[in-house]
């Protein structure tokens, strides 16, 4: 197919150096399937405390009941299927503006390379779409009608903490948000290669759409716990920021996505980001982490990346 990255030919030399070796086999060990991550109604009065609850001791949860129309995130899903199956070569040459990305370019072993492809929106940049009409429209309505559930999330979150209560108001507004669209080819070597390798999001708070394929996995315990996939549902992950910024109180859970050696999957992931230039600073005292700002976090992980093939994240800026 033209629109499938070449990531046999790219990655040829990983690839055969980790063939017949069966310490590599990542998701067959630990997985535990049976234990279900908090799900929660926000119809319902005690929807509050679960958030909290489920946010201090899971990091993540799905949500239902949450108001965001079936239609726009179907939508959202066509069209991100039209802009993945676009040739090969016109998605690479996107790679320059960061705005398409496939495998790790800095991989230095198979556990750094994820079997996937993303297209990364910052909000800006999709009010100056003048090609792909409908893609935009779609991506406009799904930023549009998230950053308010992400807004009213972080805000009952926020409440429990005794924070300053303009913070989010002041320092993430709808243009510092991002879209990312994920696709996961199907993968022959799908037992060596994660869809997307283990990691923390960089941000506030992660709302990820997916489609019915499955494979997102929370690093729990221990153990992988698989997040069944279900249509009416949305799941909202912890990032590093409000790890950072509640001192450790609200969790930043690992999560990665496990490779379909037959299907391909979709997700979509809202980034409720501050601004470049927001400080996050521990809202209580001694603080766990230095403050930092947003830039500064995304500048060092970009050179971890660069330099080690993988993110360090919130450990290196522990006090
Ligand atoms: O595809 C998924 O379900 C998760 C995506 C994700 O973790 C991300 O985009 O950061
Ligand atoms: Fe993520």
């Amino acid at each position: 197919m033209d629109y499938e990255p070449p990531f046999l030919e790219t990655y040829k030399s990983l690839v055969q150096k980790h063939v017949g070796d069966s310490k590599n086999e990542y998701w067959c060990s630990m997985v535990e399937s049976t234990c279900e991550i908090p799900s929660i109604d926000l119809g319902r009065e005690e929807c509050m405390e679960e958030i909290v609850k489920a946010a201090k001791e899971w990091g993540c949860f799905e949500i239902v009941n949450h108001g965001i129309s079936q239609e726009v995130l179907e939508s959202m899903l066509l069209e991100q299927k039209k802009v993945f199956y676009q040739p090969f070569v016109l998605k690479s040459e996107q790679v320059n503006s960061k705005t398409y990305s496939w495998g790790n370019p800095f991989a230095t072993n198979l556990t750094q390379l994820s079997w996937s492809e993303a297209f990364h929106f910052p909000r800006t940049q999709i009010f100056k779409m003048d090609q792909h009409q409908t893609l935009r429209s779609s991506l406009e309505a799904f930023a549009t009608i998230m950053f308010p559930l992400a807004e009213s999330l972080t805000g009952i979150l926020a409440s429990k903490l005794n924070m300053k209560s303009n913070y989010f108001g002041e320092h993430c507004l709808p243009e510092s948000s991002f879209i990312r669209l994920n696709r996961y080819p199907p993968c022959p070597i799908s037992s060596k290669v994660h869809g997307l390798i283990p990691h923390h999001d960089s941000t506030f708070l992660t709302i990820i759409y997916q489609d019915q394929v499955g494979g997102l996995q929370l690093f729990k315990d221990g153990k992988w716990i698989g997040v069944e996939p279900s249509p009416q549902a949305l799941v909202v992950n912890i990032g590093d920021l409000f790890q950072a910024l509640s001192n450790g109180v609200y969790k930043s859970i690992k999560h990665r996505v496990v490779a379909s050696e037959k299907v391909e999957r979709f997700s979509t992931a809202f980034l409720y980001c501050p601004s470049e230039e927001a400080t996050i600073e521990s809202h209580n005292k001694p603080a766990m982490y230095r403050n930092f700002t947003f830039k500064e976090y995304r500048q060092q992980n970009k050179k971890d990346i660069k330099q080690s093939g993988d993110k360090v994240g919130l450990s290196r800026f522990l006090l």
